[in-house]
């Protein structure tokens, strides 16, 4: 990823192991940009609000400039990062606007402190319904929660997250600001802060450093506290944190076509999915909060998204394989179907209007497969929050000022990482879930009469699969 002020270049990246093997010609690269910028302008715009998205445009760069800026930021790039090598053979790249600034702000121009932005990476917000979900836990503790526990195990992080993705998505300003300050406390991949575009806070995966919350504090006292506060450092980084959380529940909250009659609509979720038996809130609050989000506000169009897939992955998998064989026996079908794109409108009616019924149709399972791929983008974008302070008589444009706290600020919200989740992922996708029900059962519920069910369940697989970590593992598939 590379910042100018204004612009982001992303490269194409390759796995290390299968660099020389996965190498694309310039024609190949820019296609295969043009296909990202297509998914994130026909499919998902639509869907997510064309406010928030910016779907950016494929470019080709002379390719100098391509090795000199990887040459620079190589040497930057967290080691757990470098798994994946960039593509600076192609000289293709997509540019987008950099959503750490403020979009169209009037007042940042005249406003001597630089723009705060707070990225977050959601995750998926509700618990599955499905009728084909054969783990009961799945009803009860979120994917993110049971997650946590397998990548501790995994070594992917040291500490556990006691961010729920519940609590962010309910609406509830309470657990909204608790699910912040979780994400605040152990950031790992779903939290980062930066000022003038750069990044100030971020996950720190030294198991023994707890994150300094005091020095952030002190980088954000300028916005949220006036000058002559008398406050004691330690007072002053409580307030100003908790300012911070309040700005950023706010603009998550903002209806942005109608910020007045916003807070009429809303979207309710059923009682059983909003709440995770994992999050560390306490029960009263579960049971007696308001749990619904404003109508259009980022986490509405998101969660809404996310929830394209209604079967849970147990459920999709018979579909999935249904429409494996349909195009083992006729593979020039693929094309017709859109396995790959184009992503135009034919994709999004295909998104769109798939029937409520299976009727057995490869029509069907192919919707539902596209729901899926659709929902899987949401459930892995992240959400930016770009804030500047203004002044009293400042105008707005195209921002939107939120009033609870003072200082004033103006924010804009984009969603950015709406890369289209390739077909074939959906069977890692069910080994994963495998894995992390399982792990998490075993860990939390030693003697649960569930773990025979999912041996057993294992033992009647029909796929053998090899993992993205090459190790071996058990694909689980119902029969069609
Ligand atoms: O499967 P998940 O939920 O672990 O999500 C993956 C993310 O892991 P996370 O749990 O957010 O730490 C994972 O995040 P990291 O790269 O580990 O930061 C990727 O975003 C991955 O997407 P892709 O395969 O690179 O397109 C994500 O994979 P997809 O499931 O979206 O394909
Ligand atoms: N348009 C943008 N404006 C500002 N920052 C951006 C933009 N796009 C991406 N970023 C920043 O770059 C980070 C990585 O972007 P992205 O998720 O697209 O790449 P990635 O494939 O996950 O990269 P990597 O694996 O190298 O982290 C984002 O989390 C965000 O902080």
């Amino acid at each position: 990823m590379f910042y100018t002020h204004a612009r982001v270049l992303r490269l194409l990246k390759y796995s290390t192991e299968d660099a020389e093997n996965s190498h694309k010609t310039t024609e190949q690269a820019f296609r295969h940009i043009q296909n990202i910028v297509d998914y994130s302008q026909n499919v998902m715009k639509p869907l997510l609000g064309e406010k928030f998205i910016h779907n950016g445009e494929a470019v080709k760069l002379p390719l100098d400039f391509v090795r000199q800026l990887s040459l620079k930021v190589q040497q930057e790039r967290p080691e757990s990062r470098c798994d994946k090598v960039m593509d600076t053979l192609s000289g293709c790249a997509l540019c987008l606007p950099n959503l750490t600034q403020l979009s169209s702000c009037c007042c940042c121009s005249r406003e001597h402190r630089p723009p705060l932005c707070i990225e977050i990476k959601p995750k998926c917000g509700f618990l599955p319904a499905s009728r084909h979900i054969t783990k009961d836990i799945k009803r009860k503790v979120c994917r993110f929660c049971m997650h946590q526990h397998f990548k501790l195990a995994n070594g992917k992080w040291k500490r556990l997250s006691h961010y729920c993705p519940l609590d962010l998505f309910s609406g509830n300003k309470q657990r909204m600001s608790l699910a912040i300050k979780h994400l605040i406390e152990e950031p790992q991949n779903n939290f980062n802060i930066f000022k003038g575009g750069e990044c100030i806070y971020t996950c720190n995966d030294d198991a023994d450093v707890l994150q300094d919350l005091d020095e952030l504090a002190q980088h954000l006292r300028p916005y949220f506290l006036p000058s002559g506060s008398l406050l004691s450092r330690q007072q002053s980084s409580k307030v100003v944190l908790n300012e911070l959380i309040q700005v950023i529940v706010s603009a998550l909250l903002s209806t942005w076509d109608c910020p007045r009659s916003g807070q009429l609509r809303k979207t309710h979720l059923s009682e059983g999915r909003v709440t995770c038996e994992a999050s560390l809130l306490h029960r009263d609050l579960l049971r007696n909060g308001n749990h619904c989000l404003p109508k259009d506000c980022v986490l509405d169009k998101i969660l809404s998204t996310q929830m394209l897939d209604n079967l849970d992955i147990e459920g999709l998998s018979p579909l999935f394989k249904r429409v494996e064989q349909h195009l083992q026996m006729f593979p020039k079908e693929r094309c017709r179907l859109q396995m790959d794109g184009p992503y135009n409108a034919s994709f999004l009616e295909k998104v769109q209007n798939c029937p409520a019924e299976d009727d057995g149709s490869i029509e069907y399972a192919v919707g539902k497969v596209h729901q899926y791929r659709v929902a899987m983008t949401a459930k892995d974008c992240s959400i930016m929050v770009a804030i500047a302070t203004c002044g009293e008589d400042d105008g707005l444009d195209q921002s939107l000022e939120i009033q609870p706290t003072k200082p004033r600020f103006t924010c804009s919200v984009s969603i950015l990482d709406l890369d289209p989740k390739p077909y074939e992922s959906i069977s890692h996708q069910s080994r994963l879930d495998y894995k992390i029900v399982n792990h998490y059962l075993r860990r939390t519920q030693p003697n649960n009469q569930e773990l025979d069910n999912l041996e057993e369940l294992a033992n009647q697989s029909l796929f053998l699969g090899r993992d993205r970590d090459g190790e071996d593992c058990t694909l689980v598939f119902h029969p069609v």
